[in-house]
């Protein structure tokens, strides 16, 4: 028996904003931060950690939600835990008090990002396997049992569920030497952020190709002549065959964007990012509709399965781009990738941030071996940045993710650096 004893939360904040590191329309000087959860066991050496992301300042709300959740997990035994993970998550989501700042949304939301993540981590370092590896292990059964399908049963039921990962189980095997050998293909948006200068631009898409990356996203959204004039210049260094990819993180109008997208379109971008706010689900199929062959992206800030839900089935996006800590963790994600899955959109998570490439590649490759069973038309966001700080970083070889080994979610971070970029006022 293993029994959670006790939660230390952590408020971890680096200064990225200095270099302009993530600048984008919308958030010109991010400090890329962590509110950071480590659940302490009685057995001795086994934690489970943790996080959702910030971009500073509110890390502390984020915080003081997750020391809000602390009666939630404390005193709960892993065997419980992980015999119905479904009903763990019911349990830690339906709080009634809590709920009440939610539902399934804003800091309560993140702060069960963090916990549930931090379960998970904690449940595969028990199991000695890495998270992909505990979850693709699992039948379908048990697969379906993580998932609590409130609110989504009009778009998928557990028995749909069920028989789409039926379906794939066969290619399970296969799938995973594909990942040994070759790992998960990813693109990069380290070469783009918008505080960069054009010199620099240049140099860091001309690094990107070098590196082996046929996919590279830039911000846009600040100034149109600015817009024109790199988009123009990538679309120069990475030359017509790899894909161009952009992202305004919510800065326009519906009609804005469809106005500014099409002034883009020369540089045949293959997808348009977050061109407006993250809940309106008719305003983007709407744009969808207005701007020809770009393709609509959006869902780092989708907060939660039931705005998926409507996403997918009104026909407003064409990629899924989840979030892995800002959904309420993987048993969440996983419903999005499932319903995703039935109307044959491909998921391309978002990364970045600090830490977010490390947990997000367990979810594709959670996705590609059970869920869609496929890489093609699919790839996921990777950002060089603070990699040096986690014990067990994404390893990326020829542009892919490599399957983790060490066991667990791969989010811990090291004690020196936790000590060091902890946020002290
Ligand atoms: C503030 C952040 O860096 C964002 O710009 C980033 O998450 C971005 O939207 C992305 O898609 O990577
Ligand atoms: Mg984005």
């Amino acid at each position: 028996m293993t029994t959670i004893r006790s939660i230390r939360v952590l408020d971890v904040r680096f200064p990225t904003s200095q270099m302009l590191d993530g600048s984008d329309a919308m958030n010109p000087d991010p400090d890329y931060s962590a509110a950071y959860v480590v659940l302490e066991t009685d057995r001795p050496g086994l934690e489970g950690h943790g996080l959702t992301f910030t971009i500073g300042r509110g890390n502390e709300i984020c915080c003081a939600a997750i020391k809000a959740m602390e009666h939630l997990v404390v005193g709960l035994d892993l065997a419980w835990i992980s015999e119905d993970m479904g009903r763990f998550w019911r349990h830690i989501t339906s709080d009634s008090q809590l709920r009440w700042i939610g539902p399934d949304k804003g800091a309560i939301h993140l702060a069960t990002g963090a916990v549930v993540n931090a379960v998970w981590d904690l449940w595969a370092k028990a199991e000695a396997k890495p998270l992909w590896q505990l979850v693709t292990d699992m039948s379908p059964e048990e697969l379906v049992r993580a998932i609590d399908f409130r609110y989504l049963t009009d778009c998928i039921t557990p028995e749909e569920a069920l028989a789409l990962l039926r379906a794939q189980a066969p290619g399970k095997a296969e799938r995973i030497r594909s990942l040994q050998q070759d790992g998960y293909p990813c693109y990069t948006t380290s070469a783009g952020w918008l505080g960069y200068e054009d010199a620099k631009l240049r140099r860091l898409c001309q690094e990107a190709v070098d590196s082996g990356f046929n996919h590279i996203k830039l911000k846009v959204g600040r100034d149109l002549a600015d817009d024109i004039r790199r988009v123009t210049i990538a679309r120069e260094v990475i030359g017509p065959d790899r894909q161009l990819m952009i992202d305004a993180n919510q800065v326009w109008e519906v009609d804005q964007a469809i106005a500014w997208v099409k002034q883009l379109a020369f540089a045949k971008p293959w997808f348009i990012e977050e061109p407006t706010s993250p809940d309106d689900v008719e305003g983007h199929r709407k744009i969808r509709e207005g701007i020809g062959a770009v393709k609509i992206a959006t869902g780092e800030m989708c907060q939660n399965r039931i705005i998926f839900k409507q996403f997918i089935m009104r026909g407003a996006i064409d990629v899924v781009q989840i979030d892995s800590c800002r959904l309420g963790g993987v048993n969440e994600i996983l419903a999005v990738l499932l319903m995703a899955a039935k109307y044959k959109l491909p998921v391309c998570p978002h990364a970045g941030g600090v830490g977010l490439c490390e947990y997000v590649q367990h979810l594709s490759m959670i996705d590609y071996v059970c869920i869609s069973g496929s890489k093609e038309g699919r790839v996921t966001e990777y950002v060089d940045h603070l990699h040096e700080h986690f014990v067990d970083p994404c390893v990326i070889r020829d542009a892919n993710y490599m399957p983790p080994a060490a066991p667990g979610f791969s989010i811990t971070m090291k004690p020196e650096s936790l000590d060091k970029y902890q946020f002290r006022g």
